[in-house]
């Protein structure tokens, strides 16, 4: 096993944590191995701390997301960890969370080394808060962007606070997505640090000038100290300023990535691949030629972004918020159900029963537009079911609403657009994928593209492969 030139890549998602340990693997087509990998379900979920806010809240407890993170951290083996010599971060891209500089946590004694635990922090409000009505966004400045600004983006999420609770705001200097506060922890930096792939996704970020629209959102009385500075993904922010689990003090740690970012860069082999992931969310990118320029006016009516990848290229991508979250509020509906009749039912039986009953379902009528949480471009149209038989077994439902996971996010992107762009084969990944082979055949049954499915920890073996092939031989930035 190779235990010189490890990194370790973290990714704080939605729903879990992961971690991976890279190795240089110069006899593998890759480059790399997987040397060890772990995940933990952060169960972060928690009530809004700003009384104002409303039903549709969405945010987590960071303390919960270190403890996933610390969770992983420990089970891999103490002697890979000794070899780190480099840390890539990524995580849910669009969220916010503020800190008191200086105070942003505390280094707990955990046995062997000290364990980052939050401390003046709030909770991190997340990429699927629905808290800024459409009537709320339409009242907002126009941005000097490409990017449309949604409800769930940093930006957006702070002119909010800033109308409705401005006490919130106050005993904050400095914010960030979790990832760019997990980085600022690590290294102690004074202020954080933001690539551009995270900072598109706040909104008010133009990507050809790699600024913050300062003007515009000062004159709106926006409070631009709360916004990062900006560094360029693959490059490194600064170093870890103590051993942490074995790790050692002098780290790098590279300028934390968004995940969707990540997952392409672990999984797409060629320029011709598109990648799909299916997570939390779904996500169907793919890359844009060198030189492409997306038009610098923001059309809310878009289907398709274009975010930042890495060296001044660009993603088309389709971002669905409906994905494996939905799958999940079924399986969550169904044990809702089965306790009000009086039973009790483990999620993962759910899970596996419901997979089960789908693959002998191998066909439906069943149609089931699944955007329970609308999508950014289309914010007001919700889920629907049509097409409804006397035969509603649990096996139709499932394969619908697979089904329909995939149909929708070709109704954003066809097959047709990706072809257009020089397409020609199709990597799948991400854990919703991965564990679901229903949700496979639909994948397979709807591109007519070669297709192959990576591994499910893709964002954090792409964070850790950036720090190993773009920044262990580079200076600091
Ligand atoms: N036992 C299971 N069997 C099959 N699928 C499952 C099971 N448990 C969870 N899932 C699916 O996996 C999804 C969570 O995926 P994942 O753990 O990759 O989330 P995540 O990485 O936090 O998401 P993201 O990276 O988008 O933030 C759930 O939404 C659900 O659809
Ligand atoms: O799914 C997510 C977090 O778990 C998001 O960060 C998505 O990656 C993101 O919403 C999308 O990819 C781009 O808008």
């Amino acid at each position: 096993m190779a235990a010189r030139g490890i990194t370790l890549g973290i990714d704080l998602g939605t729903t879990s944590v992961k971690a991976a340990l890279l190795g240089a693997a110069p006899d593998d087509p890759s480059g790399f191995e997987v040397l060890a990998s772990c995940a933990r379900a952060a169960r972060a979920e928690a009530a809004a701390e700003s009384v104002v806010a409303g039903p549709q809240v969405r945010e987590q407890d960071v303390s919960r997301i270190l403890q996933a993170l610390n969770e992983c951290l420990a089970a891999f083996p103490w002697q890979l960890l000794r070899s780190v010599v480099g840390i890539g971060v990524s995580g849910q891209m669009h969220g916010v969370v503020f800190w008191k500089t200086g105070q942003g946590c505390e280094w707990t004694e955990g046995g062997i080394s000290p364990v980052l635990a939050p401390g003046a922090v709030s909770h991190l409000i997340t990429w699927q808060d629905g808290r800024c009505s459409s009537e709320f966004l339409a009242s907002l400045p126009q941005p000097k962007s490409h990017l449309s600004v949604a409800t769930g983006f940093g930006c957006a999420t702070i002119f909010w606070l800033l109308k409705n609770c401005p006490e919130f705001l106050k005993p904050y200097d400095a914010a960030g997505t979790v990832h760019d506060y997990l980085v600022a922890m690590l290294c102690g930096l004074p202020r954080p640090l933001m690539s551009d792939q995270n900072a598109a996704s706040w909104g008010y970020f133009n990507t050809q000038s790699q600024s913050w629209n300062v003007e515009i959102l000062r004159s709106s009385g926006f409070p631009v100290h709360l916004l990062p500075d900006i560094a360029k993904p693959g490059s490194v922010a600064g170093r870890t300023t103590r051993v942490w689990f074995e790790i050692p003090k002098g780290t790098k740690v590279g300028v934390a990535l968004g995940d969707l970012q990540a997952s392409v860069y672990s999984c797409m082999a060629q320029r011709t691949d598109a990648v799909l992931n299916i997570s939390t969310s779904v996500q169907l990118a793919a890359s844009m030629p060198s030189g492409f320029q997306p038009a610098q006016t923001p059309d809310p009516a878009a289907p398709v972004a274009y975010f930042p990848y890495f060296d001044g290229t660009y993603l088309g991508v389709a971002a669905s918020l409906n994905g494996g979250n939905v799958l999940a509020m079924f399986v969550h509906m169904l044990i809702q159900w089965t306790a009000d009749l009086g039973l009790e039912v483990e999620e993962s039986t759910v899970y596996s029963r419901i997979i089960q009953a789908a693959m002998q379902q191998t066909d439906t009528h069943l149609t089931i537009t699944p955007t329970v949480l609308g999508e950014r471009h289309l914010p007001d149209q919700l889920a629907s079911v049509t097409r409804i038989s006397p035969d509603l077994s649990l096996g139709h439902v499932t394969r619908a609403l697979c089904r329909g996971i995939v149909q929708n996010l070709l109704s954003m992107l066809p097959v047709r657009q990706l072809q257009e762009w020089g397409v020609q084969r199709v990597v799948g990944s991400g854990s919703a994928l991965s564990r679901n082979e229903v949700l496979k055949q639909e994948v397979q049954r709807a591109f007519p593209l070669p297709m192959f499915f990576g591994q499910d920890v893709d964002a954090a073996v792409g964070a850790a492969l950036v720090m190993l092939q773009r920044n262990l031989s580079q200076k600091e930035s």
